[in-house]
């Protein structure tokens, strides 16, 4: 698979390889984010619609033209109304030569509940343990009501020494971009209250290793989609991890989009990353100003139940590419119970996968759905109509 020669000229220098699986031993001093107690998991097999059968991804570099491939005509849902959410790229680019870069956000207002009705996200919060760990949802607090306790700590996104080693075997020579990540997480992101105060010391070892190990899972050059990315993850750490990779970060709450606009631009990946401010149905769908979005590979974690996931994810996803979402201990379960759901949506048969084996403990656990039918919208049932568009059986009139 090939990518195209902006995104390729971009990524040149340190870093051109992702990592693969490691060679590197289990690291019994890495917190477990996840339980491990998931018998049904797999090794690790090859999955249908890896590199060789997706489409080459390209970038267009135009902002509002995000995709750079065509999308299904026909979500596999009914696509809600924004409400007050404008769904956008994010703001200009800073220069003509950077085709993926954006700068301030155009709607922005720093106040969430001006740019999605409460009621249309919140509920989506309300399981955690099938949606697994968030950075975002224990802080989020914006600055003017955080107290003492909220301001970062001193270098409280240092990399612990026992989880070096596996931070080296899976950042590689961007280690040092995903410090500064790290850094500025613990730091802004606190501030901001886009992060708790207390999620700072675990950064590395709850966040940022879980979801770069979910890299061994994404071909070579692929387009990625990050559905809800919060304050960027896992898409941002991809992003770092992963040069290769072409990465939009989907997320409709204002004061993330702005983080995420920043961190971008911060860190220096303005031509591999781009923010697109709105919701999946959004993105989906196209706007205005942008036209459907698709990727190889659309990636959430602590999002939603498998079956909203799916339902919200899989129509971003290009026939026979993957939903690859980060999940938690109860990510058999889930399956279990959605995996009709998830047929019904277009999705094969759900996976589970196990990744990071041998270098974080536990491994990071995901819930793998190939995109292997375009389902069109649902539709309500209805009383049966004649040609002439008379209800069959009846006299036409109301009984
Ligand atoms: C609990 S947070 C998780 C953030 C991040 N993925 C993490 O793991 O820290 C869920 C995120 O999903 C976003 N979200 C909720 N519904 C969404 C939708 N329909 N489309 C895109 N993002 C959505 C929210 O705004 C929020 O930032």
């Amino acid at each position: 698979m090939t990518h195209d020669k902006t995104t390729a000229d971009a990524v040149a220098g340190p870093g051109g390889t992702p990592p693969g699986p490691s060679p590197v031993g289990p690291d019994p001093a890495v917190d477990p984010v996840f339980s491990d107690g998931d018998a049904t998991s797999t090794a690790d097999p090859a999955l249908p619609g890896t590199p060789a059968t997706l489409p080459d991804p390209s970038f267009s570099g135009e902002p509002g033209t995000p995709a750079g491939r065509p999308s299904d005509p026909v979500p596999a849902h009914p696509v809600e109304p924004a409400g007050e959410v404008t769904p956008t790229f994010m703001g200009e680019p800073t220069a003509p030569a950077e085709p993926a870069i954006f700068a301030e956000p155009t709607t922005a207002t720093g106040d969430p509940a001006a740019v999605v009705p409460v009621g249309a996200v919140e509920p989506l919060f309300a399981e955690p343990a099938a949606a697994g760990p968030s950075l975002v949802d224990s802080a989020d607090r914006p600055a003017e009501q955080q107290t003492a306790e909220d301001r970062p700590a001193p270098g409280a996104a240092t990399l612990p020494p026992e989880a070096a080693p596996a931070a080296r075997t899976l950042f590689g020579d961007r280690l040092d971009l995903a410090a500064a990540y790290a850094e500025l997480l613990a730091t802004d992101g606190v501030v901001r209250g886009l992060i708790g105060p207390r999620e700072a010391p675990r950064i590395w070892e709850r966040h940022l290793l879980n979801c770069a190990a979910m890299a061994e899972r994404i071909p070579e050059g692929a387009s990625l989609l990050d559905v809800g990315s919060g304050a960027g993850l896992p898409g941002l750490v991809l992003a770092i991890a992963r040069p290769d990779l072409t990465v939009t970060l989907v997320e409709p709450l204002a004061r993330r989009t702005a983080f995420l606009v920043e961190a971008v631009q911060q860190l220096g990946l303005t031509r591999t990353v781009r923010v697109f401010r709105g919701r999946a149905e959004d993105a989906a769908a196209g706007t205005r100003d942008s036209a459907p979005l698709s990727a190889d590979i659309v990636t959430a974690r602590a999002v939603a139940a498998l079956d909203r996931l799916t339902a919200w994810c899989l129509p971003l996803v290009v026939p026979g590419g993957r939903l690859v979402a980060l999940k938690g201990a109860s990510a058999a379960e889930e399956i279990a119970e959605h995996a009709e759901a998830v047929a019904r949506l277009g999705g094969g048969e759900p996976e589970l996968h196990r990744c990071g084996v041998g270098v974080i403990d536990p491994p990071a656990v995901v819930i793998e759905v190939v995109r292997e039918r375009v389902v069109g919208p649902v539709r309500k049932k209805g009383p049966k109509r004649s040609r002439g568009g008379r209800r069959r059986g009846g006299s036409g009139r109301d009984r």
